[in-house]
This record gives C-alpha cells, structure tokens and sequence, in this order.
C-alpha cells in the first residue's frame, strides 16, 4: 500500500503546485489521477516514482519500501521510441542499460510484446508502425522490466477515439492478467470513469484532492455502455462543476 500524507510540491519560483495531498493506493488497484491541465497530476506521479521529494509531508512506500527504478514502468504520453531501432530493439533498451545481455533479455522482449497484442512486430521501425502500435511498443517497453507498478502519464491523448478505446480494453485485461498496481494520468473524465476502480478528483492549482471515488463497474463488452458507467461520468462531472471556478 502506498500512502501520501499531507504531501506538497513547491518549485523554487514560488508556485504551489500541490498541497495537502492525502491519499492511498492499494496493490493492484487502478488509480486514475484526475484533474484539468496544470493541477500538478504528472507532478505527483513523479513523485510516487521517487524521482522527485515532496516539499513537505511524507510519501510511504509500504512493507515493500521504495520501489528501485527497475520495478517502475514509466509511460509517457509521446511513445519517445528511437527511430532507428526496431520494435524489440526499443523494448530491449531498458535491459540494455542494466547491461543485460540481448541473448538472454530476448525471452523477455518478447513476452512484453506479446503482451501488447505486437507478436509479429519484432523487426518493424516505429516509421513503420501506427500510434496506437508505436504506445504499445512504449508500454512493451515498460513491461519488460516485469514492473509491480506501471504509471502512465496521459499515454493515450494523443491517439484518435477509435485507438483510444481499443487500447484502454486492452490495458484493462492488462491490468487484470497480471495485477499490477497502475497509477494513470488523465484530464479525460470518460477515460478515468473506465478505466479506474478508484478515481483521486484534483483540484486547480495548487492540486489537492477534492473527492476518491472507488467504483466497481461490470467488466466486459457492456462496459462502455452500463447505467453504471454514464452514472460515474455525471457523478464526477457534478464534482468538477462544484470545485471549478465560474
Ligand atoms: N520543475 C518545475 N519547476 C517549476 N514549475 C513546475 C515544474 N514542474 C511543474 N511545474 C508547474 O507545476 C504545475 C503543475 O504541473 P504538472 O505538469 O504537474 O500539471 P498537470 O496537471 O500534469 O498538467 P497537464 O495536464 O497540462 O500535463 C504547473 O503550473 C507547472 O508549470
């Protein structure tokens, strides 16, 4: 279990950008991060990775402790792949900064592959590839460290609807194949509502929780289209047009 107790992040320049944040995140849960642009979600992904400390308050990492770099997947909302590498090649990369050797990293390039639905793709140049493949090379990439923890960072809003949905079914079974903790950045209440079994609601700057919604929507291809699901949007609709300034 990871706990943030009254945690917040002020840069040198005196901005605010998070206060106050108390919040948990059960292993193997799916978290969203939810809030408008500039509430300092990716700021406190950063620091749930321990690549950045909070000004003030304290961030615990459980029984576990901090996790080491290798047990975090990171995916950005630009794939940031090498254009001249191939699929597996990307994926390698970060093995291949831990000196592990190609020969016997090789298994695992391709489970993580396999494991983004890209079996066949080994050799492509992400030239090559559409969006939405070149992302599942991006989190290929952080699969194959065989992280327990996986934040993404906006991953898929800069794909069209039709590869946005598709991917969010697929990281669901994802997440729920392997149990991995997922912390997701959004700014999109559909996708958050989908995706999350608990939702942190963030404020504008400076970024405090305004609400956690924990729900438990049907799992399947009636999803999309449950009373439960259109109930969660207005639900947390309603909540933004209570802490959005008029
Ligand atoms: N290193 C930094 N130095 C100074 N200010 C920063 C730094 N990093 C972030 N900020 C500021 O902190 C605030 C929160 O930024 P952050 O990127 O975390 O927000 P966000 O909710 O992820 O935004 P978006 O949805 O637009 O990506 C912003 O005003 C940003 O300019």
């Amino acid at each position: 279990m990871f706990t943030l107790r009254h945690v917040a992040k002020h840069f040198g320049d005196g901005m605010k950008a998070l206060e106050d944040i108390t919040a948990e995140i059960p292993p193997g849960s799916f978290v969203a991060l939810l809030g408008p642009s500039g509430c300092g979600k990716s700021t406190l992904l950063r620091l749930l990775s321990g690549l950045e400390m909070p000004s003030s308050g304290e961030i615990s990492w459980g029984h576990t402790g901090k996790p080491a770099p290798g047990e975090i997947g990171y995916v950005f909302q630009d794939p940031t792949l090498l254009p001249w590498a191939n699929a597996a090649e990307n994926v390698y990369l970060p093995l291949r900064l831990r000196r592990e050797s190609w020969s016997s990293a090789m298994p695992r390039v391709h489970t993580a592959l396999a494991q983004v639905g890209l079996e066949g793709f080994e050799q492509s140049k992400p030239k090559g590839l559409s969006g939405g493949m070149r992302m599942r090379v991006s989190i290929a990439r952080a699969l194959v460290s065989e992280p327990a923890l996986l934040l993404m960072d906006e991953p898929f809003a800069a794909l069209d609807e039709f590869t946005r949905h598709k991917l969010q079914d697929d990281l669901l079974a994802l997440w729920r194949r392997t149990g991995k903790t997922v912390v997701f950045v959004t700014h999109s209440i559909y996708e958050a509502a989908y995706l999350a079994n608990r939702i942190l609601i963030m404020t504008p700057r400076p970024g405090r929780i305004a609400a956690t919604l924990t729900p438990n929507l049907p799992v399947g291809v009636e999803r999309r289209n449950s009373p439960a699901y259109h109930a969660l949007v207005s639900e947390i609709t309603a909540s933004f047009q209570r802490i959005m300034p008029a």
